[in-house]
């Protein structure tokens, strides 16, 4: 058993989020097409007289140090699943922006879980594994499987969508995040002003085929056409400078445009390695975000490194 483990976990982006009606929890019914990026943080568990956490990274100041932190909880229920109190330092180098709509909290609790149970030799069962991240949030089972899927239920409940090669990405990273709950919260308001009920009537979401085939086929253009997500008007209704952001990328020519997840990141489509490069300057040279990053994708999840 090795003394020190490092897990490399990536960011997501929603290629569709579709959002249903508020559920009786608080939580809404999704369709949501998670889909895994090259933007990574890597936690290090170490072993350590009592559980502690340190942050690095540019965003390190926006990230709990204790034990409020995602991946500190991670270490602590799974600990307690198995009877061990979780003697472990937790080191976050983060690069997935925080508070962005990527995932990155959720990320960082699937890394913990992966690498205690690496330490701690416990073994166990990914079914206990992916039970243990839904308990943790609705986006952390997906941060243990990677790649594509379909997010069920509140978004725990995922099965693998196959996809055919790779999707270059370019993210618009924002000054300062977006809270969840709160772009839910306009979702729901922005839906009664609207003259309808944020808790009834909607259909359950369902994945879209079209969105379905252009990642089977590995159809660029088509998966940038068929891009949606239903939390973006609540996004832009709270952060409208994001509306120039969107515009300069599709200006700048992607071929598909939107917010990732509950935003502020935004997501652009390109149709190779060149052109995503190309994009991610001209959006950095826009002034319309603090800095855009490239990044392909689909990725595997949680990884432990040698
Ligand atoms: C919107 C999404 C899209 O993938 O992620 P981000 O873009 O923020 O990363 C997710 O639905 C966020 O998932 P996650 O961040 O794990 O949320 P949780 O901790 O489970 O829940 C935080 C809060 O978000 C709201 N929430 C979350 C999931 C869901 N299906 N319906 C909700 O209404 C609820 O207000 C809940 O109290
Ligand atoms: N390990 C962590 N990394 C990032 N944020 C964390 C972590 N643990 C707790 N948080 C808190 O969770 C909030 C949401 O962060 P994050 O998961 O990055 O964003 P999002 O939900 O938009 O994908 C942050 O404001 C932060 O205070």
């Amino acid at each position: 058993m090795s003394s020190t483990i490092t897990v490399r976990v990536p960011a997501k982006v929603n290629v569709q989020l579709a959002v249903g009606g508020r559920r009786a929890d608080g939580f809404h019914g999704l369709a949501s097409v998670f889909f895994a990026v090259g933007l990574y943080d890597e936690v290090t568990v170490t072993p350590a007289d009592r559980l502690t956490v340190s942050v690095a990274g540019p965003d390190a100041a926006a990230v709990p140090a204790d034990r409020s932190n995602l991946a500190a909880r991670a270490a602590v229920l799974l600990g307690a699943r198995y009877g061990i109190t979780p003697q472990v330092h937790l080191h976050i180098d983060k690069g997935i922006p925080v508070a962005g709509g990527m995932a990155g909290g959720s990320a960082d609790a699937a890394a913990a879980l992966v690498g205690c149970d690496a330490l701690w030799g416990t073994g166990a069962d990914p079914a206990v594994l992916a039970e243990l991240a839904a308990e943790l949030g609705s986006d952390v089972p997906f941060g243990l499987l990677g790649g594509v899927a379909l997010g069920e239920g509140r978004g725990e409940v995922l099965s693998p969508v196959p996809t055919g090669g790779s999707f270059h990405w370019v993210f618009a990273v924002a000054d300062g995040g977006l809270s969840t709950p709160a772009v839910y919260g306009e979702c729901d308001r922005l839906r009664d002003l609207d003259g309808g009920s944020a808790d009834t009537d909607l259909p359950v979401p369902a994945a879209d085929p079209v969105l379905l085939e252009a990642l089977r086929t590995g159809d660029a253009t088509a998966l940038g056409a068929a891009l949606s997500n239903d939390l973006q008007p609540a996004a832009l209704s709270l952060r409208p400078a994001l509306a120039a952001t969107l515009r300069a990328g599709a200006d700048a020519g992607a071929i598909g445009t939107l917010v990732s997840g509950s935003g502020p990141t935004c997501a652009f489509l390109a149709k190779d390695a060149a052109s995503a490069a190309a994009l991610a300057t001209t959006l950095t040279a826009s002034g319309t975000c603090r800095t855009a990053l490239p990044a392909a994708g689909p990725v595997p999840g949680a990884t432990v490194l040698d």
